[in-house]
């Protein structure tokens, strides 16, 4: 078969996983019926340890899909299908490796500190496990979120709850004021092609090479920028009293998946600050069992079980005596007693806040109430806007998923653009001194005074995808008539240098008629919620970060999630990424199905990834069949939403897998119904006829295994049988969908 007839769909993580159990043998099925091959590549977290240790496992070796897929993303064949995937932190690396070795996978522990060679080896293998590693290796293209029309008129019909906003609500953004990357960013566009050179110069001469080479081409800008670790100490200590003086619970956001390098620092020194009578006290001690800051208190909580119970018993009591003296803290499962500073992946910021901001500006505290809460986001970058939509909330009132317009996001994301591309050029300096940005000739390019402890980081943002962004924003205004705002704050160095690009490139394209204007994100984010609140559509045309952020925060607000969102990459060679939606893996899920055997996942994104894959598919490859199933795919989704068969929440109705059956049933139906490809026609008659006359048997089926523990045999790696029987449970669904092959 010609590669061009082939999808790839990626098996990952978590809830997304599971249901692919369910929805892949139905893909299969259908799409076979017009010679179009469907593979899986497994990207999941246990996927990507396993291929990092290929020399160690022997005959249990996997091969490393992910290189595999980025290989494939730079040619115009490339067509995958992206389900979310976990970003795993340290604490999760651990877990996965921990479950990997207790089924016979011969892998080392991931070593917290080397003191060998070997241990080395294994950490910097793990190391590109860790975190976000799998988007930004795909992400050969700029993004292109939406809620398509049928998606949002289902949001309309259906709203979701959203928690009512009290004009005296105490809840707020904190932000520092200075000593952070906002008020430290310089800026440098390069000439032409070049390779730059990072380096230390302590106080005393002594230089360090932080990264000997970083390839950079003509016009390409480069930015870097400091978090004082003293500054960020200060601002947080101060916000701590601040937080109780208020009477509100103290949360933090921020993105240590993402970022990998930088945020789970950050957190590691709130963490030292809110328990820092404690962990002063038994500082000797956690230093000999390992603890470490920035894999959170959780992780104290963890290792202090090694120590002799009474020693355990006198650290436990002094953390107790600092929950007494600070303000409460948000709580991640106050069930549980985790707090949002157990784990530096619990709460991540571009999810977090809009489910703050949904419920009524509110978070968990220990008495499993929601209270106002302090919402810490250190850096000024990108804080301020969250402030801005809170002020706007308070002012007017929660948002109403039933009249307000959409935010449909193009995002500069390509090439590892901007901050989510900046992991290894990110380091915590040793000593005082200033770090130099220099050219291969020595010239200084860019450079920042530092302090030991600081955090240094450096982005690169290629010429190549700005241009493609700025296209895809004009294409995008053109398309659906919507004005469309770039959001950069000319204050921000890097951002002064995008204005000027955009503003050039903006003339390489027919923009008559159209509304585009550039505003700072605060300004942009007043101005869009203000027509948001009128009704109207507003494309957020925005760099990598608030990329991610707004598609959390406006598909929460009005379709009560980001699963719902049409996700596409178009990718700069030709071919198409299509993510699934725009949220993470809903690890809760999870433990919903095991206790429960009921699975909430929405697999919404997948459905209408799957539709713009077929399409695109159909349209490169002159694939007639590819569009007739594109087609129907779309139809039935849009039955699916008017029908309103989207997973319950709570056992006793249709959850993940009845969704997929009515998915099915409607796609059948409308495969019968068609008349463009006969062959089609008649194929899928007598299985619409099967699924029609079975609905009722089926779906009780399906539902009879509902509210019953069910074992998977694992977490990250569970087991395939078990998940697949646990996930296709309708013998008669199975039957229909196997004679269809
Ligand atoms: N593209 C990717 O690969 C992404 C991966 N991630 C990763 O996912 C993990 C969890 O991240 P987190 O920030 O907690 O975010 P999640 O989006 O996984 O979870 C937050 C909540 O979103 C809702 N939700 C998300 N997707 C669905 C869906 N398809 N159907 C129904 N509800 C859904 C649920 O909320 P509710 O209970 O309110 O219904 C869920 O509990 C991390 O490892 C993170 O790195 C995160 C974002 C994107
Ligand atoms: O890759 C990740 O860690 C998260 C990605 C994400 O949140 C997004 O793309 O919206
Ligand atoms: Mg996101």
């Amino acid at each position: 078969m010609p590669t061009r007839s082939k999808i790839i769909y990626t098996f990952t993580d978590e809830a997304p996983a599971l249901a692919t159990y369910s929805l892949l043998p139905i893909i299969e099925a259908y799409t076979a019926s017009a010679d179009i091959a469907v593979e899986t590549r497994d990207i999941s977290l246990a996927a990507r340890i396993l291929a990092s240790f290929p020399e160690q496992l022997g005959d249990k070796a996997v091969a490393d899909h992910l290189a595999e897929l980025g290989a494939l993303a730079v040619t115009p064949e490339a067509n995958i299908i992206k389900l979310p995937n976990i970003s795993a932190s340290v604490p999760q690396l651990q877990a996965a490796i921990k479950e990997l070795q207790a089924q016979g996978y011969n892998l080392p522990d991931y070593p917290e500190t080397v003191t060998n060679d070997a241990e080395k080896e294994a950490k910097a293998r793990y190391d590109k496990v860790k975190g976000s590693a799998v988007n930004p290796v795909l992400r050969e293209g700029n993004s292109d979120r939406r809620a398509p029309l049928s998606v949002k008129n289902y949001a309309r019909k259906h709203p979701h709850k959203m928690g009512a906003w009290a004009k005296d609500s105490k809840s707020h953004v904190a932000h520092m004021s200075t000593g952070d990357f906002y008020g430290s960013e310089k800026a440098a566009l390069i000439d032409a092609a070049d390779a730059v050179k990072i380096e230390l110069i302590a106080k005393d001469g002594t230089a360090t090479v932080l990264k000997e080479k970083t390839s950079v081409q003509a016009g390409e800008i480069l930015d870097c920028a400091v978090m004082s670790k003293n500054a960020l100490r200060a601002f947080i200590a101060a916000e701590i009293d601040s937080a109780k003086a208020q009477g509100v619970l103290l949360s933090v956001h921020l993105k240590a998946t993402m970022m990998k390098v930088s945020d789970p620092i950050m957190f590691g020194q709130i963490v030292a600050e809110f328990y820092k009578d404690a962990l002063t006290k038994h500082a000797d001690v956690l230093a000999q069992i390992g603890f470490n800051l920035n894999n959170g208190i959780g992780d104290l909580y963890a290792r202090i079980k090694a120590l002799p119970a009474e020693q355990q018993a006198q650290i436990e009591a002094d953390i107790a005596a600092v929950y007494a003296a600070r303000p409460s803290l948000a709580m991640v499962n106050s069930d549980k007693g985790i707090t949002n500073l157990h784990v530096p992946s619990d709460v991540i910021v571009d999810a977090s806040m809009p489910a703050m901001i949904r419920d009524s500006g509110k978070m968990w505290g220990t008495d499993g109430q929601l209270h106002d809460t302090k919402a810490v986001i250190p850096d000024r970058c990108y804080a301020t806007i969250y402030q801005a939509v809170i002020e706007d909330c308070k002012a007017n009132g929660a948002f109403d998923p039933t009249t307000m317009g959409s935010v449909p996001n193009v995002g500069l994301m390509a090439k590892k653009a901007e901050e989510y591309g900046s992991h290894d050029k990110t380091f915590q300096i040793k000593a005082d001194g200033v770090v130099r940005v220099t050219d291969s000739k020595g010239n200084l390019l860019m450079e920042q005074a530092v302090e030991a402890g600081d955090i240094f980081r450096m982005c690169q943002t290629k010429d190549a995808p700005i241009q493609d962004w700025v296209k895809l924003a004009v294409n995008r205004a053109r398309a659906s008539s919507t004005p469309a705002i770039f959001w950069l704050d000319p204050m921000r160095a890097h951002d002064g240098v995008v204005i000027e690009k955009v503003q050039a490139y903006l003339k390489d394209h027919d923009t008559s008629g159209l509304d585009i204007q550039i505003m700072a994100p605060v300004d942009a984010m007043k101005y869009t919620l203000q027509r948001t609140r009128e009704g109207k559509d507003t494309i957020s045309v925005t760099g990598n970060v608030l990329r991610d952020y707004l598609t959390d925060l406006f598909p929460i607000m009005e379709l009560g999630t980001s699963a719902k969102m049409l996700s596409i990459v178009p990718l700069m060679n030709g071919g198409g990424l299509f993510e699934t939606g725009a949220g993470g893996s809903a690890p809760k899920h999870v433990q919903q199905l095991v206790e429960e055997n009921f699975l909430r996942w929405d697999s919404l994104g997948e459905f209408l990834a799957l539709a713009a894959s077929l399409e695109h598919l159909g349209v490169n490859y002159n694939n007639p069949k590819a569009l007739v199933l594109s087609k129907t795919l779309d139809q039935a989704t849009g039955q699916f939403l008017d029908n309103n068969k989207s997973p319950s929440r709570k056992v006793g109705n249709i959850d993940n897998r009845g969704s997929h059956f009515y998915l099915a049933l409607y796609w059948a139906q409308a495969l019968a119904a068609q008349t463009e490809d006969a062959a089609l026609q008649a194929q899928f008659a007598t299985l619409a006829k099967t699924l029609t006359e079975n609905e009722a048997t089926i779906v009780a089926e399906l539902n009879a295994v509902q509210g019953k523990p069910v074992d998977i045999g694992g977490y990250y790696h569970a087991d395939a049988e078990l998940i697949s029987k646990a996930m296709r449970p309708s013998a008669t669904f199975n039957a229909a969908i196997a004679a269809l092959v």
